[in-house]
Parts: structure tokens; sequence; C-alpha cells
């Protein structure tokens, strides 16, 4: 059973008691996702980050999502992606090729991986082309408040550090306005060259899910997610706010472990695992962060 919220400017909650429970929701979301876009548009544009996402999203590949979801639909693109050879072990096509996309009946021809045989520069120059021509045949669609592309759906892990995509903290490309996919060649974490979706793109999309899992990443969710005052590291994966569409947070019970203004009003999970909040909830006023708010038990 999972737990749902609406942080008031943090997005939708879901808190999960197990892996399993977890992965079956994120599958069941981007099946939904796709199906919505697929009917509104016709196709279905994502854009995937690396890391554990992938192995996250493992249950597509399984019945009933591999034969119900439009696989022919979908239009594939990376949030961010390791500048090395499409067959390295770092290389985010390769874990989503191995992962999901050799497994469902994607087109070839809509996987939109980088030039891996050039600079870092360039090859985010040439991923900026190829999503201009997506936008040009609204394989993409645009923005209504800006020229930014809006992918149907942009889904991203997060680091223990607080970095999305290849946006890392205090680093000056999280200031970028202007460039829709842009580089780093002093990446914190290796490898060091990788091109990345810039703030502006990420927060135009129509959705955007930010998938965590594990109590090393527990402090860096409750810096993304409680108002923790002005003194604050500002985290990359603070700093995803999309201007229209729609954020959901996918957490498992350790990696919402610190979260303090919490969907338990400030109380923790008891030691028996059991979420002693939903008592609260039931019983008295609401947490003033999550004022507005649904909250349900997920079957
Ligand atoms: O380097 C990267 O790290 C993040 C987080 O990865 P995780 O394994 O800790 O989930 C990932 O989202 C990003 O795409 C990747 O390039």
């Amino acid at each position: 059973m999972a737990l749902v919220g609406v942080h008031r400017d943090r997005g939708e909650l879901r808190i999960h008691e197990s892996l399993e429970e977890l992965i079956t929701d994120l599958a069941d979301y981007i099946a939904e996702l796709s199906e919505a876009s697929v009917k509104e548009r016709g196709v279905f544009a994502i854009a995937l980050s690396g890391g554990s996402l992938i192995g996250l999203m493992g249950k597509l590949c399984e019945a009933p999502y591999n034969k119900t979801v439009d696989w022919a639909k979908w239009y594939i693109f990376w949030a961010d992606e390791r500048v090395v050879a499409k067959n390295h072990a770092d290389s985010n096509y390769k874990l989503a090729k191995d992962g999901l996309l050799s497994k469902v009946p994607i087109v070839p021809s809509h996987v939109h991986s980088i030039n891996d045989s050039v600079s870092a520069e360039q090859a985010a120059d040439d991923y900026g082309f190829v999503i201009r021509q997506s936008v040009k045949t609204r394989m993409v669609s645009v923005s209504d408040i800006c020229d930014c592309p809006k992918f149907d759906l942009i889904l991203l892990g997060m680091g223990s550090d607080g970095h999305v995509a290849s946006l890392f903290p205090n680093h000056s490309l999280l200031e970028e306005k202007d460039e829709w996919v842009t580089f780093i060649t002093d990446s914190p974490k290796p490898p060091p060259e990788r091109i990345t979706f810039t703030l502006p793109v990420i927060n135009s999309a129509s959705n955007v899910a930010v998938v965590v899992t594990g109590e090393s990443k527990a402090e860096a969710v409750h810096l993304a997610i409680d108002d923790v005052g002005p003194d604050c590291p500002v985290l990359p994966s603070r700093m995803v706010q999309p201007t229209k569409g729609k954020l959901v947070w996918f957490l498992d019970k350790p990696a919402a472990s610190k979260l303090c203004d919490d969907p338990f009003c400030n109380k923790r999970y008891s030691s028996d695992g059991k979420a002693r909040g939903l008592e609260c909830r039931r019983a008295g006023p609401l947490c003033s962060s999550y004022s507005g708010h649904l909250f349900h038990e997920m079957k």
C-alpha cells in the first residue's frame, strides 16, 4: 500500500512500502501517460535518464504492459547521456537498450540517442538539433509559454548529492537559460563528459517524474522536498519545478525516511515499519505543507 499526497509546491509524492510496489506503480503511471498522450497527440515523447531508473522500469517489458502499451507510438530521448561509445558500460543508451528498448517493439528510428563520436560540446549541439527537428515535426510538442520543447514525460533519477540528469549542485549549468541541451566536461560523478537537458526544458515538460530509492538518498530527498528554510542548499532536484506540467515523486520508504514536513504530519515511520501518520492524518488537521492535497492509500 502506498501513501499519496500532494505537497503545496513540490508536486505529488508517492511513498511506497516496497520496491516491488513502486515498480508496479511506475509502470502503471508510464503506461497511463502513454495512452493519454497517444490519444491526444498520436505519439508519446518520453525522455529517459540513466542509473537505477532503468531497472525500476523493468516491469514495462512484462505482461500486460508489453502487449497493451502502444510502443510503435513512442519516441525516445535522453534527459542526459554520458559521452562514451554506445556499447560502453557507462552509456545511458546501452543501459536502456539492454534493460528495456530491446525487449519491447519500439521502432528503431524513434530512438534518439546522441552522436557518440564527437566532443561533448558537439554532441550537445547535435542533440539540440535533433530535438529542434522533433519539435518541427511535432513529434515533441512545444511549450505554450516559451519556445521550449514540451516532452510528454521526462523521467529523472536523483543522486545522493541531489543531482538530476547531469545537472550537479553548484554548477554553472544550473543557470543555463537559453540552450535546450548543454554539456559538461567536469562532472563530479564519472564519467566526466556528459550532455544534459537544461532546467528550462525539464520544467517545460507536461509531466516530470523523479524516481528515488534507498536510504543513501534520504537526506537529498529531504532537502529537495521539505521546507528547510533560507539556509537550505539549493539542490538541482529542488529546481525541478514544472511551470505548467505535473511533478510526481516516486519514493520508497527508505528514501522518504528523512522527510520532516511529511505526509505523516512530522511523524516518521515507527520501528515496526508501519506508517503511524495514517492515524495522525485521520485524526487531525494536516501538516500545512500538504494543504489542499488529497491523501489516500493506494491499493
Ligand atoms: O549519473 C547519473 O546519475 C543519476 C542518478 O543515478 P542513480 O543510479 O543514483 O539513480 C541518473 O539519473 C543520471 O541519468 C545519470 O547520468
